[in-house]
């Protein structure tokens, strides 16, 4: 089973460039949730944060206990192997063939014998469709094969927790589509907890449990899919619904006159879609124990989501379903009314509970975020995020960058790093630690040089 992932008032800046400030949310143990936002937002950051791959200046990052921002190498060691993560290329060895690539994890890592591993990788090859492919060199094969082959590998150490960094960049709507299935069919097979960045809007809206969006360089929502995909918040629904009127712009956000004015334009046009339902499990393939668990988590705090969340979610529910909680509402039609102690949050209309259903508990605030507005931040805050660094750095997880920035001239040094465990960008490279399974760790010195420097093939 997977584990949460608690993150508490993160913040994340390259010199005088700030990325991302205060951002808290917790992805639920076995859930599949998405982070959205414009590009060059700092989704890629996000995901190396969780890792201890870079290090924020303040806030934790907590899993099983451990604060992955502030803890000894052997413990981040320890968490990094809960992690597999798909990188957007699938970050395999181009000189190894689609078995070696898979079973690279294993070898490095376990001291499983050649038939044990061989009984592992077929078994993931064949979770993602690749059996046949064994002999293949990365080169040979489709952006969608690539990208089931990184899954693939990402997956035979078993991980707890998996980052997908866009799986759906390069591939057509249909191969989008087939992925898409099998990250909700991996999610019941391991019920690990996923995390997916992606730009895709039929992604977000069909994939998730749970949806988060980064914008003016803070977290301005993440809660259940139904809260972001009813949300009538300027950015977010424009966003979701790919416009370009709104308050995003090309490369900086609008002003508010002429967000104003698109808006207007638009007219009726203006509106949140219908909820399109949450892909289903193939098959043959077994329940999504997340399933049950994000119901009473969210039927639990329904009282705190908007009537049109609240409408959503209990739509969402099969008869036998509401039955379970005490919902009697009949929701597609009319108001829904939760009495009148359970307002909706935003004062519309409400579900009915039944009278007995006991759930009495709202989200945690986290859950349930809202876009910082005008008044809220300093100016800088709500200023457009950067599209390119304020430095010249190079990649931040490869062997020879460092991501540890100077300042430029005249620009405000960087802040101190409060942990006490030095910032892995500011640690030499044979000294990093990989992540596990998709960048596994290696045990001397010398295979982490190896290692290393086959991901400089990439
Ligand atoms: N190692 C680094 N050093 C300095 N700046 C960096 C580093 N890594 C990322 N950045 C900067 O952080 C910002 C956010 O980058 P990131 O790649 O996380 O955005 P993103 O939201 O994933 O974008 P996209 O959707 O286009 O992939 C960018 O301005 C980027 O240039």
């Amino acid at each position: 089973m997977g584990v949460e992932v608690a993150v508490e008032g993160l913040s994340k800046s390259f010199g005088s460039q700030n990325i991302w400030s205060d951002v808290t949310l917790t992805l639920p143990t076995g859930e599949i949730s998405v982070l959205l936002g414009p590009s060059g937002t700092g989704k890629s950051v996000f995901l190396k944060a969780l890792v201890g791959l870079l290090s924020p200046e303040h806030g934790k990052v907590v899993i099983n206990g451990v604060d992955v921002c502030d803890c000894s190498e052997s413990q981040l060691y320890e968490v990094r192997k809960l992690f597999g993560v798909l990188f957007q290329d699938g970050a395999l060895f181009g000189s190894m063939n689609l078995y070696d690539n898979i079973a690279f994890p294993l070898r490095e890592h376990t001291r499983k014998g050649e038939a044990e591993i061989r009984r592992i990788v077929g078994e993931k090859m064949e979770m993602v469709g690749l059996v046949g492919s064994e002999d293949k060199l990365p080169g040979e094969i489709s952006g969608g094969m690539k990208k089931r082959a990184g899954l693939a590998r990402a997956l035979v150490l078993e991980p707890e927790i998996i980052l997908f960094d866009e799986p759906d960049s390069g591939l057509d709507p249909v191969r989008t589509a087939y992925l898409n299935q099998l990250i909700v069919d991996l999610n019941a097979q391991t019920d690990a907890t996923f995390l997916i960045v992606t730009h895709d809007i039929n992604t977000a809206r069909t994939v998730p449990d749970n949806i988060g969006m980064l914008y003016r360089r803070h977290l301005a929502m993440f809660g259940p899919r139904e809260v972001l995909l009813t949300s009538t918040e300027p950015a977010v629904e424009q966003f979701l619904n790919g416009r370009r009127a709104g308050p995003i712009g090309m490369s900086e956000e609008k002003d508010s006159g002429q967000t104003a004015a698109e808006l207007a334009e638009l007219g009726d046009d203006q509106g949140v879609p219908e909820i399109i339902p949450q892909l289903g499990i193939s098959p043959g393939v077994p329940e999504r124990a997340a399933v049950r668990r994000r119901q009473d988590r969210v039927i639990a705090g329904l009282g705190s989501l908007t009537s049109g969340a609240q409408r959503a979610v209990v739509n969402s529910l099969s008869e036998d379903e509401r039955a379970r909680y005490g919902l009697v509402a009949d929701a597609p039609t009319g108001p829904v009314d939760l009495g009148a102690d359970r307002p909706a949050a935003d004062g519309g209309d409400t579900v009915r509970l039944a009278p007995d259903a006991g759930f009495a508990g709202e989200l945690p605030t986290e859950q349930v975020a809202r876009l910082p507005r005008e008044g809220d931040a300093s100016p800088s805050a709500l200023d457009s995020p950067r599209e390119t660094p304020a430095q010249d750095v190079s990649e931040s997880d490869a062997p020879s960058s460092a991501d540890h920035v100077q300042p430029a001239a005249g620009a405000a040094p960087p802040r101190p790093t409060p942990h006490p465990r030095r910032a892995p960008e500011q640690r030499a490279p044979e000294q990093r630690q990989p992540v596990a399974s998709a960048e596994p760790a290696v045990s001397g010195g010398r295979k982490r040089r190896r290692f290393w420097r086959k991901r400089g093939e990439r």
